[in-house]
């Protein structure tokens, strides 16, 4: 196996003069709060700071080729700058080569935010052959929303193709024989289809897993992802796409995936998106979280945000709570909610018709939001075992940071105790989270905006 681990590379050549000082003292002479850039020292646009961004060589969004060099089909290639994408990101500049033109199975691990999707998009779309109406690659994936968002990406990149990808979910309707070539789904209704035969398997040539960590490292995906893989044809194409691959996922994913295999991952310290500042409140007791979290939103004017909570009982309360308040909200969460009441809820919070999503975990992985600005993580990410658990923390954290832009996460600690498990997450991740303290929760806003590249973003 051959395996491309992503190294430190020289400093960049272009550096921004003005991008990242930390003011000593604001106007009235008092200290800033850590990790806030003032606004009028960031550069105008996103635009322009996502241009300095690829050129620099530790980005994760830095790439030596073009999007022509990568090997993309021509209509595929016209896609992608439909899509606005100028530059190819690092992990697009080096999964492509393997997906298009090698015969190796891959496993790809790169940062939240930096682009997987539509690498494994742009592999699927290209591997294609478009006179022949019938299934040719399939992608799992954990989350009906996610399977969502991946087919609307499939769609746009392959605009300029004949290509006609398929959403294989639970309460969707679906034709007695597919005959789409992009297969996207969630395991359960995909086993489902595939043991009726609604899926022919013939022409199989490539699976995609998204979050692989996630479906072959997490009790009930295992089983069914192996199921789909051993229904598909022996020697089919195999990707995993992952932001993070545990050592305790690393001998499932090598036994899921036959050599030959290229393995792209990272170091531990490049697992965590450098543009997310990272606080934690001290709450001092469980019953103040209630109203901290309000004292929050009664300062913020600006973006919108996520707040993950550990069950559905905690997001409902709080759902209501907040409406009371006079907050629109969408809340989600996934047992006992039907796909149709989701959708609505996500889609609301999509169009910015409700400024705050409260959800589970569920949607802790791979949505992306641009306009969402802030995270807070009402309760502690933990594991099954109570302990602390920073891939899930990456995982929520990372729906902020979308693809060089800045964005900040809160996390509310109820007592020493969560605050042990937190500064053991920011440890593994050798990534500093920063205490704001109560009196200084009206700075959120301040903070919010002097995330200054968020404007341009809010009218894409
Ligand atoms: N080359 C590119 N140039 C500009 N924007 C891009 C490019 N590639 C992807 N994007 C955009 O960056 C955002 C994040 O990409 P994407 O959702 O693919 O990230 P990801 O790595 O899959 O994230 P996650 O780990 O959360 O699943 C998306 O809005 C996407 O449209």
């Amino acid at each position: 196996m051959s395996e491309i681990t992503s190294t430190s590379t020289p400093p960049p050549t272009t550096t921004p003069s003005t991008s990242t000082t930390t003011p000593s003292t604001n106007e009235k002479g008092e200290e800033p709060i850590p990790g806030l850039v003032k606004s009028e020292s960031l550069l105008e646009t996103f635009d322009a700071q996502l241009e300095i961004e690829q050129t620099n060589p530790n980005s994760p969004l830095y790439s030596i080729k073009s999007f022509e060099e990568l090997g993309l089909k021509p209509e595929i290639l016209k896609g992608v700058y439909a899509m606005g994408y100028n530059k190819p990101s690092k992990i697009q500049e080096n999964s492509l080569p393997i997906i298009i033109q090698s015969s190796e199975n891959l496993i790809a691990q790169s940062q939240s935010g930096t682009g997987k999707t539509a690498a494994f998009t742009l592999g699927m779309l290209n591997c294609v052959d478009e006179t022949i109406q019938e299934p040719q690659t399939i992608c799992i994936c954990p989350s009906q929303e996610l399977a969502v968002q991946i087919f609307e990406v499939v769609k746009k990149l392959g605009q300029f193709t004949t290509i006609k990808p398929i959403l294989v979910i639970k309460e969707v309707d679906l034709p007695r024989t597919i005959t789409n070539q992009i297969i996207i789904g969630t395991p359960g209704r995909l086993i489902d289809c595939i043991g009726r035969r609604q899926i022919g398997l013939r022409k199989m040539k490539m699976l995609v897993l998204d979050e692989a960590d996630h479906m072959i490292g997490v009790r009930g995906m295992t089983e069914q992802s192996e199921r789909i893989k051993d229904l598909l044809p022996k020697g089919i194409k195999i990707l995993l796409f992952s932001a993070t691959f545990s050592s305790s996922v690393d001998n499932y994913t090598k036994q899921y995936v036959p050599e030959p295999r290229v393995s792209i991952r990272l170091k531990r310290e490049q697992l965590s998106v450098d543009k997310i500042l990272q606080f934690y409140i001290d709450c001092e007791s469980p019953s103040n979280k209630p109203h901290i979290l309000s004292d929050i939103y009664a300062y913020i004017s600006v973006g919108q945000s996520i707040v993950f909570v550990h069950t559905i009982e905690t997001a409902k309360s709080l759902a209501n709570k907040m409406r009371e308040d006079g907050h629109s909200v969408s809340l989600l969460f996934g047992q006992g909610n039907t796909t149709e009441q989701r959708f609505a809820e996500l889609n609301n919070f999509k169009l910015g018709k409700t400024k705050v999503l409260i959800t589970t975990n569920v949607l802790a992985r791979g949505i992306d939001i641009l306009q969402v600005s802030l995270v807070i993580n009402y309760d502690m990410p933990l594991d099954e075992n109570e302990r602390p658990d920073p891939v899930l923390y990456l995982h929520r954290v990372g729906r902020v940071g979308r693809f060089g832009r800045s964005g900040v996460a809160i996390s509310l600690v109820a007592n020493e105790h969560d605050k042990k498990k937190l500064m053991n997450i920011a440890e593994h991740l050798q990534r500093p989270v920063k205490e704001l303290k109560k009196d200084e929760i009206e700075q959120v806003d301040e903070i919010l905006r002097g995330l200054k590249d968020l404007t341009p973003l809010q009218s894409k």
